[in-house]
C-alpha cells in the first residue's frame, strides 16, 4: 500500500541509524557531522587587549600631557603597569597593562616636541578595550553533537587550539541501475538504446551531500542479475537503485529485493511523480528503489532521499525547511495527488519549469528549487503564497541586484 507524503517523511525522520564515528583533523572536517559536544577550554579574548593602535592610559589622566614609558606589541609578554601621568604605546591585539582602563586611538592624541603625549578630554571608561571572555567564555558549548561542521565551526575549533574532533563516519552508499536499454556514458549506444543518466546523477548528488559512493554497475532485466548486485552491496548503509519498480513485464527490482529478504518500510508514495518508489531494509542496509523515469527519481531523491542521507550522516536536521515566496504566474495542476513542481526562485517569485514530464532529463538543469502542491489544488493564481524548498543554494545572480538599500 502506498503511504502518504507525510507518513513517508515522518518514517524517514524517525529512522534508527547505526552511526559510527572517527577522530579526524579539523582540516578534513568540512561538511562532516560532529559526533560530540565541544566546549570552550579557553576564553576568548584570552586576555584584556587593545582594539586600536594607540596609547594605554589611566582614566583619571584625561586631557593631560603624559610621559611615554613603554611600547607593547601584540604577542609581547609585558607586565609593566601604568603610573599616574604616564602612558604606554600599544598595538591592536596587544595585552593591556593590568591597571589600564582606557585606550586612546593614535589619531586622537598629539605627539608633543618634548616627547610627551597629549591625550583628549572626552574619553570613556574602558573605551577600546576587548575584555577577556567577552567573545567566548570558558565552558561555553561551541558545537553540539549532530551539528554540521562548516567554515565558521572550523573558526571556533581552530581558535580553541583543537586539532582533532570526533565526527560520524561518512555513510556508505551503493548505487546501481537496472534496464536492458541502458548503456554507460562511455560506451557506444545504438539508436534503440539510451545512456544511463540516473546513476551518475545519484552518485554525484550523494557525493555532494557528503557520502562515500560506489557504483556497482547495471543489471540486465532479470531477477538473478539484480539479486547479484544486491548481494554485492549489503555492506552499505544505503542502496539506491534506479528503474524496474513499476508493473511492466521487465520490471523485476521489487521481486529481486523480496527474494533477498528485503522488508519494505513503504511501497509507493501518494505523490506525483515518483509514486512507485519503494523504501525498505535488509538487515542494517536501507534500500531506496527509485523509478526509472529520470525527473521522477531525481525529484523523489530531493524530497525523500536527501532526508535519508541527513539521517545516515548523523545530522539533527532531518526535516525540510523552506522560504515563503509568491507564484510568478498562474499555475494549473491536475488534482488528486500531491505534486512536486520544480522551478526557479528568483529571490521574490517562484516560476514553475514548463518542461517537466517525469521522463525528462533536462528539467532540473534549469531549476534551483521546488514547491509541493497539495492534492486539492487545481489552480493557484499568480501572487499566491508558496513554500520554496531549495535544491542548490549558491544564491548569486548574473546581473547586479540592489541589496544595499532597505526600501
Ligand atoms: N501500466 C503502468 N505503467 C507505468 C506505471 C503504472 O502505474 N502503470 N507507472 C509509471 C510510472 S509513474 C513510472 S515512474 C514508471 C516507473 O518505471 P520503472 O521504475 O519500472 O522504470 P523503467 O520502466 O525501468 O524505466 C522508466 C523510464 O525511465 C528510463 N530509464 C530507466 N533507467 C534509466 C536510467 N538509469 N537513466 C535514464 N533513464 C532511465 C527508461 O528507459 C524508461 O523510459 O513506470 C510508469 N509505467
Ligand atoms: O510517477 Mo512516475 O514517477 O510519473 O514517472
Amino acid at each position: 500500500m502506498a503511504v502518504t507524503v507525510k507518513e513517508a517523511l515522518d518514517t524517514i525522520s524517525n529512522l534508527t541509524t547505526n552511526l559510527k564515528y572517527e577522530i579526524i583533523p579539523i582540516e578534513d572536517c568540512i561538511n562532516r557531522i560532529c559526533a560530540e559536544n565541544i566546549f570552550a577550554k579557553i576564553c576568548l579574548p584570552r586576555f584584556n587587549n587593545s582594539a586600536m593602535d594607540g596609547y594605554a592610559i589611566l582614566f583619571e589622566d584625561a586631557n593631560k600631557e603624559l610621559e611615554l614609558i613603554d611600547t607593547i606589541f601584540a604577542g609581547d609578554n609585558n607586565n609593566k603597569l601604568l603610573k599616574p601621568n604616564t602612558c604606554i604605546k600599544i598595538m591592536t591585539g596587544a595585552r593591556i597593562p593590568d591597571n589600564c582602563n582606557v585606550i586612546i586611538p593614535k589619531e586622537d592624541c598629539t605627539e608633543l616636541e618634548n616627547g610627551k603625549i597629549k591625550v583628549p578630554e572626552n574619553i570613556k571608561m574602558n573605551q577600546h578595550i576587548r575584555f577577556i571572555g567577552e567573545d567566548i567564555d570558558c565552558n561555553d558549548l561551541l558545537i553540539k553533537e549532530k551539528e554540521e561542521i562548516n567554515f565558521s565551526k572550523i573558526t571556533l575549533l581552530s581558535s580553541q587550539g583543537l586539532s582533532h574532533i570526533k565526527v560520524y563516519k561518512k555513510p556508505k552508499i551503493v548505487v546501481f541501475a537496472s534496464g536492458e536499454e541502458l548503456k554507460l556514458h562511455y560506451e557506444k549506444a545504438e539508436d534503440y538504446q539510451i545512456y544511463n543518466s540516473n546513476t551518475p546523477t545519484f552518485i554525484s548528488r550523494c557525493q555532494e551531500l557528503g557520502c562515500d559512493v560506489d557504483f556497482i554497475g547495471q543489471a540486465k532485466d532479470s531477477i538473478e542479475a539484480i539479486k547479484e548486485l544486491i548481494l554485492n552491496s549489503l555492506g552499505a548503509d544505503l542502496i539506491i537503485t534506479s528503474g524496474g519498480v513499476s508493473v511492466g513485464d521487465a520490471d523485476f527490482t521489487r521481486d529481486a529485493f523480496k527474494e533477498v529478504d528485503c522488508i519494505n518500510i513503504f511501497e509507493g508514495i501518494k505523490i506525483k511523480p515518483g509514486k512507485p518508489t519503494v523504501f525498505g531494509k535488509i538487515k542494517d542496509t536501507y534500500i531506496l528503489n527509485l523509478p526509472g523515469n529520470p525527473l521522477a527519481s531525481a525529484l523523489i531523491f530531493e524530497l525523500f532521499g536527501k532526508l535519508i542521507i541527513q539521517k545516515l550522516l548523523g545530522s539533527n536536521l532531518t526535516y525540510h525547511n523552506f522560504i515563503f515566496s509568491k507564484l510568478g504566474e498562474d499555475l494549473k495542476n491536475k488534482k488528486g495527488r500531491i505534486t512536486i513542481i520544480p522551478g526557479n526562485f528568483d529571490g521574490r517569485y517562484f516560476y514553475c519549469e514548463k518542461k517537466s514530464n517525469p521522463g525528462m532529463v533536462s528539467t532540473l538543469s534549469k531549476c534551483n528549487s521546488l514547491i509541493v502542491l497539495d492534492e486539492n489544488v487545481s489552480l493557484l493564481k499568480k501572487d499566491s503564497e508558496v513554500k520554496v524548498l531549495p535544491i542548490s543554494w549558491k544564491f548569486f545572480e548574473k546581473e547586479y541586484k540592489d541589496f544595499l538599500t532597505n526600501e
